[in-house]
């Protein structure tokens, strides 16, 4: 028997691979694959493989939707979901199941058996010569702790690592990286591999949110009497961070003029407090952090050169969420729902089984708000269940849906122009009747996308 042949037209360099290694290699399939630069499958003759898996942003360059590319090309299409929330939304609510970018074997082997039964190519007990690999039973990878600090993936054990060699030496260390990926936790972590520093203070500061006439007085300190409203002594960070550790967040939003004023003292650890004329000596390690672009602040003339070298002798990059992989995505939303549980609920309540959609939405949705945001999706999928006792489908994915994606206004040139709410209900509906209640087929007698026609049917009552 011929192998069957598979067609992969998916821009994740890494797609094709991923897919041999869940596909049982017994079946030996040939993979096909396109790429941009290479023949695509965009023309009107039916393809040579058997099955297809292709991007859902390939659609978005032809004058065509999926139904119209599966009709013509007379084979299943697996589509792929470009980890874009509204893709995912929108499409997984229709009848079509869409595979993530960042799909697992289970997933993969859901979507198959989905794709393939409801094909009339294959059919119920169609066989199809391909299968997925049994899951091998396999225990959960282990999540590693550093008090609350959770992770898994290799990039953030070499810089956990890497927190405890340079952080044991009494550099300066700046840390780089996105908002919310646990710039705070790295900085403790450096603070408490010290030998000596890890017993004094962890003095933190935001450098966001200092006045400029306030700046002297809270860093460097003053004296009673030396300017109204001075009424007592005051001892400022650098002094109160003695024998310990200065922890500056936001560095990057320093303005110029006080990153001087810093630098001055940073140099020799001397300050003069507001109101003195006596020198005091201090003695801290510092760190700082920023999610700002240094190297461009520097080029532009925002951010001093000679400041940067002084507060930058080891530097430590925390990955985003999406860098680190899939994988601590579940993992780390596993434990944030956990504690959401634990912590919202009136007696102990386990973490229930997830459904394979919610996990295929951690597993592809790119959080651009790191941990911060999944830990905020956590306790809201976390809060659902201890209110409904299940997940809904539509109901969670609302509640998912980023606050910039405007999940409950589709576009208004999306929307074709019904003259009252009750034309627009009936239209649906008839719609909907029309096609047997198939939501892609809807969607498309509509000429509208599925995302609108899922708004549409829930402002209508028209969804389960
Ligand atoms: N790996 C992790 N395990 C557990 N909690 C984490 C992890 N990373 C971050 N958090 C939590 O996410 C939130 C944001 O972390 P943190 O304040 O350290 O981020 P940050 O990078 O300093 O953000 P920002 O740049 O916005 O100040 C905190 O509540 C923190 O406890």
């Amino acid at each position: 028997m011929n192998p069957i042949q598979i067609l992969v037209w998916e821009g994740q360099h890494d797609f094709a691979k991923r897919l041999e290694r869940c596909l049982n290699r017994e079946d030996s399939p040939e993979i096909l694959r396109y790429d941009e630069e290479a023949e695509h499958p965009s023309s009107d003759a039916p393809m040579e493989a058997e099955i297809a898996f292709i991007s859902t942003s390939a659609l978005r360059r032809y004058d065509r939707n999926h139904l119209a590319w599966e009709r013509i090309q007379g084979i299943p299409v697996i589509w792929v979901g470009s980890g874009d929330q509204s893709v995912y939304t929108a499409t997984s609510v229709s009848d079509r199941v869409v595979l993530p970018a960042y799909f697992n074997c289970a997933s993969l082997e859901a979507v198959l058996r989905h794709t393939l039964r409801s094909s009339p190519r294959f059919g119920e007990n169609a066989q199809t010569g391909i299968s997925v690999e049994p899951e091998k039973p396999h225990a959960e990878l282990p999540l590693h702790k550093e008090g609350s600090f959770l992770y898994q993936a290799a990039c953030m054990q070499q810089l956990v690592a890497n927190s405890r060699l340079y952080g044991a030496l009494s550099v300066s260390v700046l840390i780089r990286g996105g908002s919310g990926t646990g710039k705070e936790h790295i900085a403790r972590m450096v603070a408490d591999a010290h030998p000596e520093y890890r017993n004094g203070p962890f003095v933190a500061v935001n450098c966001a949110a200092i006045p400029d006439t306030l700046f002297e007085s809270m860093f460097f300190g003053h004296i009673k009497g030396s300017f109204t409203g001075a009424v007592r002594d005051h001892t400022g960070y650098f002094r109160d961070a003695h024998k310990g550790t200065l922890y500056l967040d936001e560095i990057g939003d320093l303005p110029f003029s006080q990153q001087v004023k810093l630098l001055r003292a940073l140099d020799d650890g001397m300050i003069h407090p507001v109101g003195s004329s006596e020198a005091i000596k201090t003695d801290f390690r510092l760190v700082t952090a920023t999610n700002r672009p240094l190297n461009r602040m520097i080029q532009e003339g925002t951010f001093r050169l000679d400041f940067y070298h002084r507060i930058a002798v080891v530097e430590l990059y925390v990955p985003t969420l999406q860098e680190r992989g899939p994988e601590e995505k579940h993992l780390l939303f596993n434990a944030a729902m956990r504690q959401s549980l634990n912590l919202y609920a009136q007696e102990v309540c386990e973490l229930p089984d997830l459904p394979l959609w919610l996990k295929e939405w951690v597993f592809s949705y790119s959080f651009p708000g790191n941990v911060r945001e999944l830990y905020n999706k956590a306790a809201r999928m976390a809060a659902y269940y201890l209110g409904h006792h299940r997940f809904e489908q539509a109901e969670c994915l609302h509640l998912l849906c980023t606050e910039a994606m405007e999940c409950e206004t589709p576009e208004q040139d999306e929307l074709p122009d019904f003259s009252s709410r009750t034309e627009e209900r009936s239209q649906v509906l008839q719609a909907l009747e029309k096609n047997q209640w198939r939501r892609s087929e809807t969607a498309d007698a509509l000429g509208w996308s599925r995302k609108t026609l899922w708004l549409k049917m829930k402002k209508y009552g028209l969804s389960d």
